[in-house]
Order: C-alpha cells, then sequence, then structure tokens
C-alpha cells in the first residue's frame, strides 16, 4: 500500500512530537519534514530522531503552503498546536484543501465545525484521541440518547487535572458534560475544576512525579439529591502515548474518505472513527 504523507503541526510541542517519534517508524506514513508553529517560536528547525522539520510560522505559511502542495500533492495533516490557533487553522486547512485530524482543544467549537460543514475538505475533530476513551463517549452518547434525564436532580461535580502549560479547560472534560447533561445533571462547564498545581497534583490527587509534567486525568461525580447514591467515573491518563493510535487511525479513516469521497457529510468524529468496519 502506498504510503500516506503526514503533516504535523505544533511542533515543537508536546503532541506534536510524540506524533513525530511515533509516525516516523510507521511504515504507514510518509512523515513530511514541515511542522505550522506559532508566531513566537526562535527556532527554524527542529530535529526528532535524526529527521529534521522545518517550522512554518503563521506570517510566512499562505506562501510556503505553495511550494509544500507542489513537493507533495496529496497529504493529511494532524493538528496538536494552541486553543488559540485552532479556528485559524482549520480555516486555513479548509482553504487550501488539506484533509485534517483537529486533536487540539479550545477555541469556538461551534464555529470549527461550521468552516468544515461549509467546506469541500473531510476532517476528523476530537478533544481526545485515546481509543478508550472514545468507547467511553460512545457508552455515554448511548446513555445520554437512550435514557435522557436518568440522573435528573443529581448534582454532578468534575474536576481535570494536566500539567501546568495547559492553556485551556480540558475538552474532554467540557465534551462530557455535554451527555451528563442530556442524562439530567444540568452542570455549567464553567463549574469545571481546573487543577494546575504541581502540588496539589502530587500530594493530593498523587500522581506519580514523572508525570506531573504531561497527564490527564479526570474524575466525573454524580450524588442523589439525598446523598444515598453516589456515581463516579474516572479517566486517569499519564504521559501521551495513548494519543497516538487513535490519531494515526483517524488518519487512515480520512484517507479512505478521500479514495470514496461522500459529499453530504465532511465533518467527523473519533467515534466516527472508532465505528470504522
Ligand atoms: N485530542 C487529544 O486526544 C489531545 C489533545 N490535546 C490538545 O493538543 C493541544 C496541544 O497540546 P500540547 O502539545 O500539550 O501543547 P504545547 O503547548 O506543548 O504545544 C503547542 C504547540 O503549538 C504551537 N503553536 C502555537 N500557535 C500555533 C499556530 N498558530 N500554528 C501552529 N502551532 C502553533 C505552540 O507554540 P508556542 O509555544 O509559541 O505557543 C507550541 O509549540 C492542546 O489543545 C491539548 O489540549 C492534547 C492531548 C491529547
Ligand atoms: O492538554 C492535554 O494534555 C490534554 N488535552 C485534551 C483535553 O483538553 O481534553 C485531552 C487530554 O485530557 C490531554
Amino acid at each position: 500500500m502506498e504510503k500516506i504523507n503526514i503533516m504535523i503541526n505544533g511542533l515543537p510541542g508536546n503532541v506534536a512530537k510524540t506524533m513525530a517519534r511515533s509516525g516516523i517508524t510507521d511504515n504507514r506514513f510518509n512523515v513530511m519534514p514541515f511542522s505550522l508553529t506559532g508566531q513566537e517560536i526562535e527556532d527554524k528547525t527542529i530535529t526528532i530522531d535524526q529527521m529534521r522539520f522545518e517550522l512554518v510560522k503563521p506570517d510566512v505559511r499562505d506562501e510556503k503552503i505553495i511550494r509544500i502542495k507542489r513537493q507533495f500533492n496529496s497529504f493529511i495533516t494532524i493538528d496538536y498546536t494552541h486553543p488559540n490557533a485552532v479556528n485559524s487553522n482549520a480555516l486555513f486547512y479548509t482553504q487550501n484543501q488539506i484533509p485534517f485530524v483537529m486533536g487540539t482543544t479550545g477555541g469556538n467549537r461551534e464555529q470549527l465545525e461550521q468552516v468544515v460543514k461549509k467546506s469541500s475538505t473531510p476532517a476528523v475533530i476530537a478533544p481526545n484521541m485515546a481509543k478508550q476513551i472514545v468507547g467511553f463517549q460512545a457508552m455515554m452518547e448511548y446513555a445520554a440518547n437512550t435514557f435522557p434525564g436518568l440522573f435528573e436532580g443529581y448534582t454532578l461535580q468534575v474536576s481535570e487535572s494536566h500539567q501546568n502549560g495547559k492553556a485551556d479547560t480540558s475538552g474532554t472534560a467540557k465534551a462530557m458534560v455535554g451527555y451528563f447533561n442530556q442524562l439530567g445533571a444540568n452542570f455549567d462547564v464553567n463549574k469545571i475544576q481546573m487543577v494546575r498545581d504541581p502540588e496539589v497534583q502530587r500530594k493530593e490527587w498523587k500522581i506519580p512525579k514523572e508525570h506531573i509534567a504531561g497527564h490527564g486525568w479526570h474524575t466525573y461525580t454524580l450524588t442523589a439529591p439525598d446523598g444515598s447514591a453516589l456515581f463516579e467515573f474516572k479517566h486517569n491518563i499519564n504521559g501521551r502515548d495513548i494519543y497516538v493510535s487513535g490519531t494515526f487511525d483517524a488518519v487512515v479513516f480520512l484517507m479512505e474518505k478521500l479514495n470514496k469521497p461522500d459529499d453530504s457529510k465532511k465533518l467527523y468524529t473519533m467515534i466516527d472513527v472508532l465505528n470504522r468496519p
């Protein structure tokens, strides 16, 4: 099978680096030596496992992409950049007809979805690419659609802990709140408790010290009005490796869509990817 060209955007960021390391050794892919980066990044290149990537800043990307497209006439991009970049990057991809996997959280999600729906460019967008978490989301979606109001009157508490540099509230937690609300919990995403203090993470959450700099821990607690029942759901992820497999499945999924285009649908989620036959 012909290798799929992938452009991993967001280097030298943490998740983009994890994707690049795995992509380089994955026989299904040809990792392209370019990565969209932030305006503030000073380095012009970065080397990962002996592969050199040219870092392309927002002010030169319009011009650069013309040359990249001449060199690689077809490719799929993976975006792990910054919440502030989500909407402008999605616009850039659709305007240049570059199919994309958007792992980056934050930004205006409604606008993000609209941009893709109105375009001719397919994309997979999901706040969490860990397949086991996506499976949990699919279970929640089933419950929400099948038993709306099941937790009517219950009080929901949501707390999440991530590395100190994380810019936004967990996109995963926000998506989960949507399901809990359908189940009747009536919770405002602004009430999600964010933990970013390494001392609290170590002492109270007992997060292993080697993962303080890279983790995503989430707890959702539902309590009955009279206190007689409590339900708790947790997903605690250490490191970032778990996101690779789902992201790469999403790339393969998009390639299949490109080979067999569906003009009626351009926007896909990771639940679509998980449901792939
Ligand atoms: N869907 C999923 O499964 C997962 C999603 N994520 C999400 O991925 C995103 C990235 O996370 P993480 O790697 O930890 O973050 P980092 O802050 O480590 O990396 C983000 C990188 O993107 C760069 N950047 C900023 N603006 C742009 C731009 N306009 N174009 C391209 N790159 C840009 C940053 O540069 P600078 O430093 O100059 O700002 C930085 O190098 C977050 O939104 C996070 O929530 C994370 C894990 C899993
Ligand atoms: O920034 C992170 O690290 C993560 N971000 C995603 C989110 O905001 O939901 C997914 C995961 O929690 C890791």
